[in-house]
């Protein structure tokens, strides 16, 4: 029953429900009407819409092949150690300057554009992630035994490869990184400009944007940690992710910037700022999380942790080639309290940038809500992927660090 689910239902299902809810919340959320000809009026794109994203493809894949500084990822389970480009911040501040400068001093009216044109963007970022997840599902294998056995539209959610590169370019990195988050950075500005451009300048449509600016400009400082993640070690280049940061990314997870443009923010400037206040605390607190763990296996144990010597537990696992390695496991700091904590401090920013949206109905917390369910489910894949790869190490481990989210409850 569990496979069948896992493999054969969840996969069609959800990319029927996404790629179709995409159209449907671009209309929503500025109040147009839901009629079964204007949901389809978006799915092709128009010629603006396409030349936009084309524009930004080329230029986000074009600072990946800026010859300059590298970083290495982990190794995959298959032996290879993939090397990204290091110059995502640079990337970050250019472009970002460059759309703001383009907003304030020509007349090309690009924020309203963006707004105005919201469900043909999606329709054609669409068919630019269904294209390139179809290329990668036609990809060879690099490890074509472990996928014996299951159904093609699963593989086609999940991915095929690790690491996969177009044209000397890492995937992923392209995709997730710089068109998915500097895209949701580039419309959350657009918004924030159409909202004072419609309604004039309010304190809690600035803290949306506000908050979101900070936690993808600590993205881009952070880039280099990403390439640690569960994104890239677990999580194969496919629907799932490339779509998600394609097409999901730009559409939901600024979706409350897109709503306060045609619904005007109810909270007031004191709330805003206390609001605020908080989230730019949790964005420090969730970087400190991450930090920590990056500094920790960087330096192999060899560090403090809130000025004392790091506390671990040494694992062992058995890599692809039946060899055994060694690893750590932080169990002081941030680490020693919860297995998860990052994602505590996830869930209170993105509560802050929502909440801004109070008194204006569940749409402004839709984000906060998927993200709940998305970091919950995430604590258990991880574990199990901890589990399965640290055995009994990893039972040790929870021994000593007892809860996952929240102490003495979860
Ligand atoms: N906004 C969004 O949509 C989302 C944001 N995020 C954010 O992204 C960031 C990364 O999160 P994510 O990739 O999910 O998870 P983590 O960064 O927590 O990475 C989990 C991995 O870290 C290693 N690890 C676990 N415990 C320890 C420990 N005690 N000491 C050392 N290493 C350990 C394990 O990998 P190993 O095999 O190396 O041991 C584990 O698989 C977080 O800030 C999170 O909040 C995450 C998901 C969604
Ligand atoms: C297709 C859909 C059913 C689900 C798609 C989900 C993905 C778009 C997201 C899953 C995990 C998300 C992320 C993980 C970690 C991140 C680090 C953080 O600092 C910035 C955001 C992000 C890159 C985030 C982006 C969306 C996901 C890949």
């Amino acid at each position: 029953m569990y496979d069948f689910l896992r493999y054969k239902l969840v996969p069609p299902v959800f990319i029927v429900v996404f790629t179709g809810l995409v159209q449907i919340l671009s209309l929503f959320g500025r109040g147009d009407d839901l009629t079964a000809r204007s949901v389809a009026s978006g799915f092709l794109g128009n010629v603006e819409s396409w030349t936009i994203v084309t524009v930004f493809s080329l230029w986000a894949f074009v600072w990946l092949k800026i010859p300059g500084p590298t970083t290495k990822g982990p190794e995959s389970p298959t032996g290879y150690v993939p090397i990204y480009s290091d110059n995502g911040l640079t990337y970050y501040f250019v472009t970002l300057l460059l759309m703001i400068a383009l907003d304030l001093l020509s007349p090309l009216g690009l924020s309203s554009r963006l707004y105005e044109l919201m469900p043909q963007l999606l329709g054609s970022l669409d068919i630019l992630a269904m294209v390139l997840c179809l290329y990668l599902f036609l990809s060879p294998s690099d490890d074509p035994v472990t996928d014996q056995g299951l159904p093609s539209i699963y593989i086609f959610y999940r991915g095929v490869n690790f690491h996969p590169r177009i044209f000397g370019v890492d995937v992923k990195q392209l995709t997730n990184c710089r068109i998915g988050l500097m895209a949701w950075q580039l419309l959350v500005w657009a918004f924030f400009f159409n909202s004072v451009e419609r309604n004039g300048f309010s304190m809690a449509a600035f803290t949306t944007f506000a908050l979101q600016t900070v936690y993808l400009a600590k993205f881009f400082y952070w880039e280099g940690g990403y390439f640690h993640t569960i994104d890239i070690i677990l999580d194969r280049a496919g629907y799932y992710i490339c779509w998600g940061c394609l097409v999901w990314v730009p559409c939901f997870y600024t979706f409350t910037s897109y709503y306060l443009v045609h619904h005007p923010p109810i909270v007031g400037p004191i709330g805003a700022t206390l609001i605020l206040a908080v989230g730019i605390m949790s964005i420090y607190l969730n970087y400190e999380v991450d930090s920590q763990k990056q500094l920790f296996r960087s330096t192999n144990g060899n560090c403090l942790i809130w000025g004392k010597p790091a506390q671990y537990l040494t694992v062992f696992y058995t890599d692809h080639n039946g060899g055994k390695q060694r690893s750590l496991l932080l169990t002081s700091g941030y680490w020693g309290i919860a297995r998860h904590l990052n994602y505590d401090f996830e869930l209170v920013l993105t509560l802050c940038w929502c909440l801004p949206g109070a008194g204006l109905g569940l749409p402004p917390f839709f984000y906060f809500i998927f993200l709940f369910c998305l970091l919950v489910h995430r604590v258990f894949r991880d574990e199990e992927k901890c589990s399965w790869k640290y055995g009994l190490f990893w039972d040790k481990y929870c021994e000593i660090v007892r809860y996952r989210m929240i102490p003495y409850v979860f």
